[in-house]
């Protein structure tokens, strides 16, 4: 059965860094010390496995998973089971069993927080796994273009018609800045995220920038220390526990 705060991380689109944030989030929330398990239900393009450098599926004791293990996060993705990259049709009674078997099935221990990398959209796959999920702290990633956002939108109100309380916006690719200048090219534009705020009564808590890959920044996508988005990860990391903590406590304080 799974504890801690769940964190899902939805974007209304594909490619706009969803899965990058989910791994780069749970692995820097482990490096501050928290346990942390991170979910892979991104059904149409599980990366998770591929960034995470795991090469081999889940064993099994006694009809239980025990996940696996990387970076310090026990995981466990929708990859493991959809081999090879073959195409699958998800049927809601289908998928609804593989979320109930990830939820209950699999030995988590005692958990801190509980990443989840959503199935990107509104569509029938998203909108089953935000039910199956009875509720999450939801963090929204988009690309500053206005289309990107735009479609963001939607993605976010159908979280908060779901009993899913969004903690804010985080916007990749933001920028580019080369090593040897300060100056900030602002390649998809301006303002999506803030606009996106701003529509779903939430802020921007990242902003992340582009970075080209080059040798020993990823591994293979995982940003190491000394680079900036190590940085910008460490301190998304910390904003997000604060942000999870404030919450609980207003919650507790809530009149009856
Ligand atoms: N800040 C960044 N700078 C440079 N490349 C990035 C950045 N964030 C993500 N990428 C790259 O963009 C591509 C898409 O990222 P990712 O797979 O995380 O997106 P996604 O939203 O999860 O997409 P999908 O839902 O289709 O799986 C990947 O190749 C990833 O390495």
């Amino acid at each position: 059965m799974l504890s801690g705060e769940i964190i899902s991380v939805i974007s209304g689109k594909g490619g706009v860094g969803k899965s990058t944030v989910s791994a780069n989030l749970a692995v820097s929330l482990a490096r501050q010390g928290h346990s942390v398990a991170l979910i892979d239900f991104d059904i149409y393009g599980s990366s998770i496995p591929k960034m995470m450098n795991i090469g081999f599926g889940p064993k099994s004791i006694n009809n239980k998973i025990v996940p696996v293990e990387s970076h310090g996060v026990t995981i466990m993705s929708m990859g493991f089971i959809v081999k090879n990259n073959d195409p699958v049709v998800w049927r809601g009674p289908m998928l609804g069993k593989v979320v109930e078997q990830f939820i209950n099935d699999v030995i988590w221990g005692k958990l801190d927080y509980v990443v989840i990398d959503m199935p990107p959209g509104t569509g029938d796959v998203a909108m089953d796994v935000n039910r199956l999920i009875p509720s999450s702290y939801q963090i929204l990633v988009t690309t500053p273009h206005p289309t990107a956002s735009h479609v963001a939108e939607r993605a976010g109100k159908m979280a908060t018609n779901n009993n899913h309380d969004i903690l804010g916006v985080v916007e990749n690719m933001s920028y580019f800045q080369p090593p040897e200048d300060d100056t900030k090219y602002y390649i998809f534009g301006k303002g999506g995220s803030e606009h996106l705020a701003l529509a779903l009564e939430t802020e921007v808590i990242a902003k992340l920038p582009i970075i080209a890959p080059k040798e020993g920044d990823f591994e293979p996508s995982i940003y190491r220390k000394g680079t900036l988005l190590f940085d910008k990860y460490n301190e998304l990391a910390e904003k997000v526990v604060d942000l999870i903590r404030n919450k609980n406590s207003r919650s507790v304080q809530k009149p009856v």
